[in-house]
């Protein structure tokens, strides 16, 4: 079998769906007849194969062919400024993504961002939508018992500002539970990420200059989810409270939720083995 690169599944198209006329960049990853999109998240230099390397090969092993979308914003996808919700802008790219890939339904793995863009899909789109697994995401809106923006948030929004490696550092200081594995190459690759495209962090700071609160809160909706959804959270999850996950399996019907302890925002990364264990069991039961 052939080793899966980043560059040797890398692939842009041009999408044209509502407002929306942009190139996006995917990681197009194995074969299959069933479909797994995995969204990563909002961080800066965040990518769809910087959030998931350690989770594609499990899945497409298993006969997935599995996409991974940069959302308009991120790495080699076009820049956009977001004045309204971001998780909608990102299920009016996917859907247009999708329809050029000729693919019409999907499970989707969504990281944060990526986690609430899956549920405003879901919503827009509900016959397109296999299973759903949301990660340290799903729903923007407040928390009950932790102060917002969170201390991760605040960071995140520093670095945007600011994008040294200092800052970077301090963001990632708090991103993870065990910063042992946090190596200098990982800072490296994602700061190089990160200034590769300033475009994209001067336009996510206009955005939130423009609408502060762009992930708006599903809560009310979220009933109207008929998909089976697996809610995985990070228990020291410093960026969007655990309880967010809470609300999110008190409202989505058909739902389960595990939470890892001495694990952070990046749970798909921290316990690697045995969240691809857990979602692989999820897809194929
Ligand atoms: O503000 C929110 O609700 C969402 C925040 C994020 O999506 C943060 C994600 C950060 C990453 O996953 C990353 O890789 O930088």
């Amino acid at each position: 079998m052939t080793t899966l690169t980043e560059a040797s599944s890398s692939k842009f198209v041009r999408i044209n769906e509502g407002e929306l006329d942009l190139l996006i960049h995917y990681n197009d990853c194995g074969q299959g007849d069933e479909t797994v999109v995995m969204l990563h998240g909002s961080g800066p230099g965040a990518s769809g194969w910087a959030n998931f390397n350690r989770n594609i090969e499990p899945l497409v092993e298993a006969g997935f062919r599995v996409i991974l979308m940069d959302c308009p914003g991120w790495s080699k996808s076009d820049s956009i400024v977001c004045e309204g919700s971001r998780s909608d802008l990102n299920a009016t790219a996917l859907k247009g993504l999708l329809d050029e890939l000729d693919i019409e339904k999907v499970h989707i793995l969504g990281n944060s961002m990526g986690g609430h863009s899956a549920v405003a899909f879901s919503l827009r789109y509900p016959q397109r939508v296999g299973k759903l697994v949301l990660m340290g995401g799903g729903t923007g809106g407040a928390s009950l018992f932790t102060p917002m923006p969170t201390e991760g948030i605040k960071r995140l929004q520093g670095l945007y500002r600011e994008p040294t490696i200092e800052n970077l550092k301090s963001m990632m200081d708090i991103f993870v539970f065990d910063t042992s594995d946090l190596t200098e190459e990982l800072f490296q690759a994602r700061l190089d990420n990160m200034l590769a495209r300033r475009d994209h962090l001067e336009n996510f700071v206009k955005s939130i200059q423009a609408n502060p609160k762009q992930f708006p809160d599903f809560s009310p909706r979220l009933a109207e989810i008929s998909a089976e959804t697996l809610v995985i959270w990070g228990r020291q999850d410093r960026f969007v409270p655990m309880d967010t996950g809470l609300r999110l399996v008190a409202g989505i019907p058909n739902s389960e939720l595990h939470i890892f302890n001495r694990c952070g925002h990046w749970a798909q990364w921290e316990h690697a083995d045995k969240f691809n264990r857990m979602v692989l069991d999820f897809l194929t039961h």
